[in-house]
């Protein structure tokens, strides 16, 4: 009998042009409903040192917002530029969703909130969280990282943040729900403490919200309407940090790592995880260029992944390569 293996890799698409894209820092990667890519990027304004004082308070308000349209939208086959919005809103975009509505909904740093803004509008339908004033109640964020909303009850999940420990959940109407998490006690890192909850990947059919926490290098799965903590996956080639995460239907789990610490052997590099086992199935690397802080990830259900890096300021491609290997048994 001939047994025929499909073994899928994950390559990068060498010929998408989206790498020569002059964009600012890539904070934000995600589809729309007409799996277009959608890109937050941060135009002519850096996170670095000297953004923040010791309170987590934005110091650059003088610079005003970023005048470059922050939300781009691309033909996922050839990078042509379709579309774009979100100038003069933000100061330090940072994560990014699109609902099953094709809203965008998008978390800013420096203004410690979370917005919805409708694909072709210009002013935000929705907001949460009190401009330039962190804190940790239930009208304030943190420097929020993600926001995710439930296609099937429309509730909205945030996590938050650099600096709080937490994902907080609130009706559709943005009203306060409930939020768990907390702060990762010295030493032990438990089922629901947190170090930097960084990214988001919703799973509907499972009902489970996966977290990035990115600092305790692993993935923490959650139970949507309770928050009760139902999964960890970690793995050694994860290194210290894990940035992002983003599943697709079927059950498979992509991520992204950091860039290993001075001596550390773990590479950066980008994960195909199978998702009820956790275990790894596929690594893979840019051909062009490298990566430098991949901060996002995004794939769609025909495997094609996307990478956005807020160093390189770069989006790369990447498709599965279809090994058909015939094996006589
Ligand atoms: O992690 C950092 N940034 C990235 O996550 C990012 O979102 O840019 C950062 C840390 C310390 C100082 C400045 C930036």
């Amino acid at each position: 009998a001939e047994i025929l293996d499909q073994d899928f890799h994950i390559e990068e698409a060498v010929e998408w042009t989206g790498l020569d894209l002059k964009l600012g820092q890539v904070s934000g990667l995600a589809l729309d409903p007409e799996n277009n890519l959608v890109v937050f990027h941060r135009g002519d304004h850096v996170w670095d040192e000297n953004s923040f004082d010791s309170k987590f308070v934005y110091q650059q308000r003088g610079l005003g917002p970023i005048e470059q349209d922050t939300i781009i939208v691309l033909n996922p086959s050839n990078a042509e530029l379709l579309h774009s919005t979100g100038k003069s809103l933000f100061y330090l975009p940072h994560g990014l969703s699109v609902d099953k509505n094709g809203n965008y909904w998008v978390t800013d740093v420096a203004l410690h909130q979370v917005f919805k803004l409708g694909a072709k509008d210009k002013e935000p339908l929705l907001t949460l969280g009190v401009p330039l004033q962190p804190g940790s109640d239930k009208n304030h964020f943190c420097q929020p990282t993600d926001v995710a909303v439930d296609p099937v009850t429309g509730s909205i999940y945030v996590s938050d943040g650099y600096c709080n420990s937490r994902i907080v959940q609130f009706s559709p109407s943005g009203l306060y729900v409930m939020q768990w998490g907390e702060e990762t006690s010295l030493g032990r890192s438990g089922p629901g403490q947190f170090s930097i909850p960084h990214s988001l990947a919703l799973i509907p059919d499972l009902s489970q919200l996966c977290v990035a926490d990115r600092e305790n290098g692993r993935i923490q799965c959650f139970r949507l309407e309770t928050g009760e903590f139902t999964r960890e996956i970690k793995h050694k080639a994860f290194g210290r940090e894990l940035f992002a995460v983003s599943y697709i239907p079927g059950g498979l789990l992509f991520a992204v790592n950091g860039m290993p610490y001075p001596g550390e052997a773990e590479s950066v590099q980008g994960f195909v995880m199978n998702f009820s086992t956790g275990e790894i199935i596929d690594t893979f690397i840019p051909l062009r260029k490298s990566f430098e802080m991949p901060h996002d990830i995004v794939a769609s259900e025909d495997r094609t992944v996307f990478v956005g890096d807020v160093h390189a300021k770069a989006v790369w491609k990447f498709a599965s390569v279809e090994k058909l290997e015939h094996r006589s048994v």
